[in-house]
């Protein structure tokens, strides 16, 4: 699903790498817990995964496909056909609603919309029900709503039309205990009835107890041993 080889990444202005990992790969349908602290490099490690950014060295490859190989424009078409991500700052579009919010990755991507059973509308709203934001809400627009409510629209545009690979940067930091139990539920149901591969960050660890795999990103990160 995910093959990154001999990948060092370097922020544009920076003197050295920022993240220099020898090899690692991640299998289809697994669950991922990535941990290290602050600064350690884990948003840019998940910016080359979903091709957000590009390495300066080396291979990143999803589904057999290196990144670096695609210009920016088909990146952006594969990410959405592949990709589901929530972001840090969960990237939603002020401007529409919840609805429109989550089903934005059905309007750019053919693929996803193909993979909503009962159509786009209808996962949508699934979606977003079983995120806890309830119908009298889906027409409120996203610069309106509080930043837990952001998040779990996050993930349900993260989680629309079965993406292979969901990325997930700090999804509960915003939410409170019983939220966040509900939301992780959600996310690992949704991720194993779709085989989807889920990579998610979180300084929780007890959270980590629910993945497949832990990952400690300075002990991958070679470029944290020369900084
Ligand atoms: N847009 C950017 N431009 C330049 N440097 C950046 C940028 N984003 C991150 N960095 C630098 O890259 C390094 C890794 O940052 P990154 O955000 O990947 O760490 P992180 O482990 O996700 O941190 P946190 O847990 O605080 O979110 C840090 O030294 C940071 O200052």
């Amino acid at each position: 699903m995910l093959r990154l080889q001999g990948v060092c990444f370097a922020w544009p202005g920076a003197a050295t790498d920022c993240l220099d990992i020898e090899a690692l790969h991640i299998a289809a349908g697994r669950t991922v817990f990535l941990h290290g602290p602050s600064g350690c490099g884990k948003s840019t490690l998940l910016g080359l995964m979903a091709g957000v950014l590009v390495a300066r060295a080396g291979s990143v490859e999803l589904l057999g496909q290196d990144w670096a190989a695609l210009g920016g424009g088909r990146r952006d078409a594969r990410r959405v056909d592949h990709v589901g991500v929530i972001f840090q700052q969960f990237n939603l579009l002020p401007y529409l609603t919840m609805l429109d919010n989550v089903l934005l990755p059905t309007r750019f991507s053919k693929a996803r919309a193909a993979r909503c059973a009962g159509g786009a509308a209808a996962a949508a709203r699934s979606l977003l029900e079983r995120v806890g934001l309830p119908a009298p809400l889906w027409a409120r627009r996203a610069d309106a709503l509080s930043v837990g409510q952001q998040q779990r629209v996050a993930a349900a545009r993260a989680l629309i039309g079965a993406p292979e690979l969901v990325i997930a940067d700090e999804p509960t930091s915003a939410l409170d205990a019983a939220r966040r139990d509900d939301f992780m539920a959600l996310l690992m149901d949704a991720c194993a009835a779709a085989g989807s591969t889920l990579v998610f960050v979180s300084h929780d660890e007890r959270l980590a107890d629910r993945f497949d795999e832990k990952l400690s990103l300075p002990a991958l990160n070679r470029a944290l041993a020369t900084a």
